[in-house]
């Protein structure tokens, strides 16, 4: 699938004097999966909540498979498991599942919906008696059910145990590779590294930083190189290329650098005997709190 599903354009929108989003551009390609992340406040659920046109933008435009979000045409081709859902908890969970399928035009199987949240054996529990995270994935049925070309979630794995979020993403996947777009938000990074096609992050209603998990890793090019030895802090930090470096009473060393490979060679030729040696690539994670810290104070809504 090519095109634009989603394009913000100018985008901002505040809450009486709270600014949660200025002048955002955004474009989603069809197709792909991406990961929308931030800070508490950051101005994702908001964003969302255009997209979904259950918020009228201050300013700027929204458009949704080319159309207007609030209109039935474009929402009928949309699903979305929002951060918390009220459920119908006196029926079943196929029956909401059933009663949801109603509303679109060419919807999934039940079955296929309950099987893809994982829900089959509870099928027939009361949708008022499921656990947290079996909510979660009831939630999740409900959006994917209408068999939709735009599909959001907020933070859909919180509450979700290993299980679960390992059967959501593979889930997910399967949507995407299908043809759905999917957006959604989580503050599990290491999920969105594996997953997502785009990732992108906000910050107090700005974008801060858009493109591949890759290329997001790639703007904080640090890498952790980790052994014991006997080298004190002061000789550690004399290694080439160090950036940072913290060392235990046990003689765990922990060192940050952007040339791990001439830092490892310079320990070997020192003659200092070392072992447990451990070099791993900035995560996703160490890029978004660098990001994140970045980002001017001026930036932070009033
Ligand atoms: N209905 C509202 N009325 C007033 N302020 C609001 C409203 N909705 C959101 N805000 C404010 O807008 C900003 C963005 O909130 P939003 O919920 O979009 O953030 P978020 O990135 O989804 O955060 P989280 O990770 O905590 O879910 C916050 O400062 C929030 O307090």
């Amino acid at each position: 699938m090519n095109g634009t599903a989603i394009e913000l354009r100018g985008v901002g929108k505040t809450f009486g004097r709270v600014q949660a989003l200025h002048d955002l551009n955004l474009t989603i390609r069809a197709g792909e999966l991406t990961a929308l992340l931030g800070p508490n406040g950051a101005g994702k659920t908001t964003a969302i909540g255009l997209m979904l046109g259950l918020l009228q933008p201050t300013a700027g435009t929204v458009r949704v498979l080319g159309g207007d979000p609030r209109e039935a045409r474009t929402r009928t081709q949309v699903g979305a498991m929002p951060q918390e859902s009220a459920l119908p908890g006196a029926l079943t969970v196929r029956e909401a599942v059933t009663l949801f399928a109603r509303m679109y035009p060419a919807p999934l199987p039940v079955t296929e919906a309950l099987a893809l949240a994982d829900l089959l054996p509870l099928a027939g529990r009361r949708a008022g008696a499921l656990s947290g995270g079996q909510a979660r994935r009831l939630a999740f049925a409900l959006a994917v059910v209408g068999n939709p070309a735009v599909l959001y979630l907020d933070e859909p794995t919180t509450g979700m145990d290993a299980g679960s979020r390992q059967a959501f993403w593979a889930a997910a996947e399967r949507m995407k590779a299908a043809g759905r777009t999917i957006l959604l938000t989580t503050h599990y990074l290491e999920e969105a590294e594996r997953t997502a096609d785009r990732v992108i992050v906000m910050n107090a209603g700005h974008l801060l930083a858009d493109g591949t998990p890759e290329s997001l890793r790639a703007r904080v090019a640090t890498s952790r190189v980790r052994f014991t030895s006997d080298l004190v802090l002061a000789e550690l930090r004399h290694l080439p290329g160090v950036e940072a470096a913290g060392v235990d009473e046990r003689g765990h060393a922990a060192l940050t650098t952007r040339t791990p490979e001439a830092l490892v060679a310079a320990l070997v030729q020192s003659g200092t005997p070392f072992r447990e040696l451990e070099v791993t690539r900035a995560s996703l994670e160490d890029a978004f709190l660098s990001l994140t810290a970045q980002a001017s104070p001026a930036a932070v809504s009033a």
